[in-house]
């Protein structure tokens, strides 16, 4: 039995239908992440989870046990905030103490497990610290220890990364996954940030206008999104539509287990496609067609080329700078395309 299960759940602001039949199952353990654009919906999703706004339909069951209509003090799940949300002008100790407070604790077992958390957080040391003298990452690390102290049965991170410089946000991504890891707490995390999603979660939830379009591990999201909106949401930077007559000298497509014959839309990544100067006389399977070189640029560890072909741009990685005005051959490998039946006739 999944540790939460949400069941067709249907969550409306007055006329407008914010959320629209979701349905997930979240193990004990298992840390997943709600991913997707500005007002899909992920931050309604969490609340509804949290029990701060109604659900319209469908239910939610914690261990078995529904909660869709418990008030949010009745549910065990804590929070932490994109803001932290600390209290400034407690101490970290007095952050973290204040959940086992409201819940009569008694005095030593508190100590104790403030204690226990600090070490867990690194923060050892710093108890009677004002929050307010901290770091970023390290008011995000008390955050943390204040959500964990009180044992949710589900912690939920609404974008906690967000107010953090991009250096701390990359080594507190890997704090909290491996805290994740040793601890085994269940949680949900959102974000907007794809890499973030990678990297934490065991499964990716990918949410668009409401509407889970798919969920599966990193992996199973990055490498094979099952609709175009994944596709693009997961750095599928090239789109274009395939139609069978455009097959010739100049643009070759052969996918061995594709049947072509109707228009598809077809994705890929700069980073999946490599050029080389004359591909004629070879027939590669996957994407493969001739163009010019409008524009380059050097993003580091390789140049992203800009290559005309027609009326379509066409962007591909190279660890070599191409001239521009090059007449170059571009391919990209079955594996690395995305390919969806395409209704429309034109792009
Ligand atoms: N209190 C509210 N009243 C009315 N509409 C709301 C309310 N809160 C959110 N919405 C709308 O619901 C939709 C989903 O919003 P939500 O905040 O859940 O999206 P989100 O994916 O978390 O976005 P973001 O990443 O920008 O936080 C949006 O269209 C938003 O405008």
């Amino acid at each position: 039995m999944a540790h939460l299960s949400i069941q067709q759940l249907q969550v409306s602001y007055g006329d407008k239908t914010v959320l629209h039949n979701i349905d997930l199952n979240i193990q004990q353990g298992e840390m997943v992440a709600l991913l997707g654009p500005s007002g899909c919906g992920k931050t309604t999703l969490l609340n509804a989870l949290c029990g701060f706004v109604p659900v319209g339909s469908g239910s939610i069951f914690m261990a078995g046990k529904d909660i869709t209509n418990q008030p949010p003090e009745q549910r065990n799940i804590t929070m932490v905030f994109q803001s932290y949300a600390l209290w400034p002008h407690m101490t970290v100790a007095q952050n973290i103490a204040y959940g086992l407070k409201v819940r009569r604790v008694p005095k030593t077992e508190i100590a104790e497990r403030i204690k226990e958390m600090l070490e867990i957080v690194k923060l050892s040391g710093l108890e009677n610290e004002k929050v307010t003298q901290l770091s970023g990452g390290q008011r995000q690390r008390v955050a943390l220890a204040r959500a964990l102290v009180v044992k949710p049965d589900i912690l939920v991170l609404d974008e906690p990364l967000s107010n953090l410089d991009a250096k701390v946000r990359l080594s507190v991504r890997h704090e909290i996954k491996a805290l994740q890891q040793r601890l085994g707490f269940t949680s949900v995390i959102v974000t907007h940030d794809q890499e973030e999603a990678l990297v934490m979660a065991d499964r990716v939830a990918v949410l668009n206008n409401g509407h889970i379009e798919q969920i599966g591990t990193p992996e199973e999201i990055y490498q094979s999104p099952k609709t175009p909106f994944v596709a693009d949401f997961m750095g599928a930077d090239n789109r274009f539509v395939y139609a069978p007559k455009i097959t010739g000298k100049a643009f070759r497509l052969y996918l061995p287990k594709t049947s072509l014959e109707l228009h598809h839309l077809i994705y890929f990544r700069s980073s999946a496609a490599s050029i080389c100067k004359d591909l004629d006389n070879r027939n590669l399977d996957g994407l493969t067609l001739t163009g010019t070189v409008e524009q380059s640029a050097f993003l580091g560890q390789n140049y992203r080329h800009n290559v005309r072909h027609g009326e379509q741009l066409i962007q591909a990685d190279s660890p070599d700078c191409w001239p521009l005005d090059s007449e170059v051959s571009v391919h990209v490998p079955p594996h690395a395309l995305y390919v969806y039946p395409h209704m429309a006739r034109s792009a």
